[in-house]
């Protein structure tokens, strides 16, 4: 693996659950395999957990790791190729990834979409320049369309607390007050297409996510039907991908409430708006997941270093 930048860059979903597990009970073993190596952290959007969970995963290994608010701290990057730079942007995207390979053994990349135009967002131009001038791994700490440390973390949690072979898990939309990225519904579809489960979506109509990504799996409108016998449900909000990045008309009936979720244990990525995506009886509840799965971040990400850590 040159970089983790997709769910597509897992080769063995089993295994790797596997191999996060083993680095779970014993978070410090490989704590020499990444002596004098630096990671480098680029946020150019907030983060609360992937900002810390990869600094203690990097920690973890031994590892160094520097961390820049680049939208706020840095010089505007330019991403264009040829472009004049009379404008707002001091420096070019071919430079900084270049220098920023200097210091840094690894680089891990913020990146959110614009919401508004689709074809940039779709041709992920800041992490593939990153992946394009940089010399050394990136790995994506979320990018316009994706997630991977996440859905790779929620395979992780599913795993174990499965209590059955083959559990059914339901992935749903949830209302918002913002229009929100589709790269945690992304990379949660991918990797639950590569896991043993009876997976299903549920969405409103208009706000199905890209059929390239959702492939085969059922996609159900009526919420209540696709939860029937859900073991695992997993509630995020996305704006319309159809109508890129708008909010539609927004049904409140689809927060999860204790009744819908019946006897399902409750995930999300967080950050969660309270009583708009999921009401307090559900997050307070021993349903919820939440804060074991923003635990899991740290040992999916110390997987991913580790394994990019084994190339250099
Ligand atoms: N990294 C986890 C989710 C990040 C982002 N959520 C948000 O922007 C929520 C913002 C708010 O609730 O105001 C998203 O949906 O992709
Ligand atoms: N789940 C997640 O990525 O959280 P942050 O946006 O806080 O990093």
């Amino acid at each position: 693996m040159k970089h983790y930048t997709s769910i597509n860059d897992i080769d063995n979903l089993e295994e790797w659950i596997v191999d996060a597990k083993a680095i779970k009970k014993n978070p410090l073993e490989h704590r020499k395999l990444g002596k004098n190596k630096t990671l480098g952290l680029l946020f150019f959007n907030s983060s609360l957990r992937t900002r810390l969970s990869t600094q203690k995963a990097a920690l973890n290994l031994g590892m160094n790791p520097i961390v820049m608010n680049v939208s706020n701290d840095s010089w505007g990057i330019e991403f264009g190729d040829g472009t004049v730079m009379d404008g707002t942007t001091a420096e070019h995207i071919k430079e900084a990834a270049a220098v920023v390979s200097q210091y840094c053994d690894i680089i891990a990349v913020r990146a959110f979409p614009t919401l508004t135009d689709k074809a940039k967002d779709e041709s992920e131009e800041v992490l593939n320049a990153f992946k394009k001038y940089a010399t050394v791994p990136i790995v994506n700490m979320e990018s316009a369309t994706a997630h991977p440390l996440q859905g790779l973390t929620d395979a992780l949690t599913i795993s174990e607390y499965a209590k059955k072979e083959r559990p059914k898990v339901v992935l749903t939309w949830a209302p918002h007050v913002k229009a929100l990225p589709h790269a945690v519904g992304n990379s949660f579809a991918q990797v639950m297409q590569k896991m043993d489960v009876d997976f299903v979506i549920t969405n409103p109509e208009g706000y199905d996510l890209n059929p390239e990504i959702t492939r085969d799996v059922p996609v159900l409108h009526n919420q209540e039907e696709a939860m029937k016998n859900a073991d695992f449900v997993y509630a995020k909000n996305w704006s319309s991908y159809e109508n890129y990045g708008q909010i539609l008309e927004t049904n409140k009936s689809w927060m999860i409430t204790k009744s819908l979720l019946g006897n399902a244990k409750f995930m999300h990525c967080l950050p969660v708006r309270r009583n708009v995506v999921v009401e307090d009886a559900v997050l307070d509840s021993d349903s919820s997941l939440v804060i074991q799965q923003a635990n899991n971040r740290t040992f999916a990400a110390q997987l991913v270093l580790k394994k990019l850590l084994e190339t250099l």
